[in-house]
């Protein structure tokens, strides 16, 4: 096991670091041997130069930042362009939870890969990554079903459909389904995904519902670690899981 006071423990920059999920990353990792957090960057500039030992940077600051093997951005699609730059420019890894992101974003994502590692998934949970192994499997034995995914998450979200109810989807295209979307925001609901197939007289639901956000922070670490030390390219998230 590496010792986080040497050089073997994985240097992080976590991006989004004032939020939900940059608040959960932040918490797992600090309890973890193999990485250490060098940089916790958010929008805003931040109350505090120094939290937990983890030197604190706004968004504005972020060609300061010291020396990372990885960055790990929860952000927003708005945050997304500067720290994809930064990870390009020092040669670190990416890993990306972000959602929402336009068809330039995700084009620029392919260009990355050809120079530095990169993972971006709309989910990090086991859970998910399951479920949609099962959904492409149920279109391509369901052929003709109606195809439905409603997704339910907190007041705070932006965008809509989720990116798990996307990828969801685009499961469900492979098996051969023509999926609709349907969201719900409402109360502190932390994720659910309903995938539904319908006929006359019959329909399965497949449900995954997230409860609390350490599921995906854990994932986004995990990867993190696993990624700082592979070959420039696009990864899978089912590539990492080891
Ligand atoms: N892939 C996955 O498993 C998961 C993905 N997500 C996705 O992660 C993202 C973050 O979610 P959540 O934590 O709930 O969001 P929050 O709104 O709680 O946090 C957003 C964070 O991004 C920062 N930020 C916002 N705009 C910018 C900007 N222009 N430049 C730099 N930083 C910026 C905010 O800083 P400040 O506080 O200073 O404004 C804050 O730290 C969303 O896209 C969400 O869909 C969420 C859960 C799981
Ligand atoms: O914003 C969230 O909270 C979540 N976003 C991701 C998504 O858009 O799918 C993952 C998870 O559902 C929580």
């Amino acid at each position: 096991m590496t010792n986080p006071n040497t050089k073997d423990a994985v240097r992080v920059l976590v991006h989004g670091a004032s939020g939900r999920m940059g608040q959960a990353v932040l918490r797992l990792a600090a309890e973890r041997q193999d990485l250490r957090v060098v940089a916790a960057v958010s929008r805003g500039v931040p109350a505090q130069r120094v939290v937990d030992g983890v030197p604190q940077f706004a968004a504005s600051e972020l060609g300061g930042a010291p020396g990372f093997d990885v960055g790990i951005d929860f952000s927003l699609p708005q945050g997304f362009d500067p720290i994809l730059a930064l990870c390009l420019e020092r040669g670190a890894a990416f890993v990306s939870g972000t959602t929402g992101l336009g068809e330039n974003q995700r084009d620029a994502l392919d260009v990355a890969a050809r120079s530095i590692p990169v993972l971006s998934a709309s989910n990090f949970s086991l859970g998910v990554a399951v479920l949609g192994e099962l959904v492409e499997r149920a279109a391509a034995m369901l052929r003709g079903w109606d195809c439905d995914i409603v997704e339910s998450h907190h007041v705070h979200k932006q965008d809509a459909p989720s990116g798990t109810a996307l990828t969801l989807g685009e499961f469900a295209a492979l098996g051969g389904a023509e999926p609709r979307y349907a969201s719900l925001r409402a109360g502190d609901i932390v994720g659910e995904h309903t995938v539904q197939f319908a006929t006359a007289g019959e329909r399965i639901e497949l449900i995954h519902r997230a409860t609390n956000r350490d599921i995906f922070a854990r994932g986004a670490l995990h990867a993190a670690v696993q990624l700082s030390s592979r070959a420039p390219g696009l990864y899978r998230l089912r590539d990492l899981i080891s």
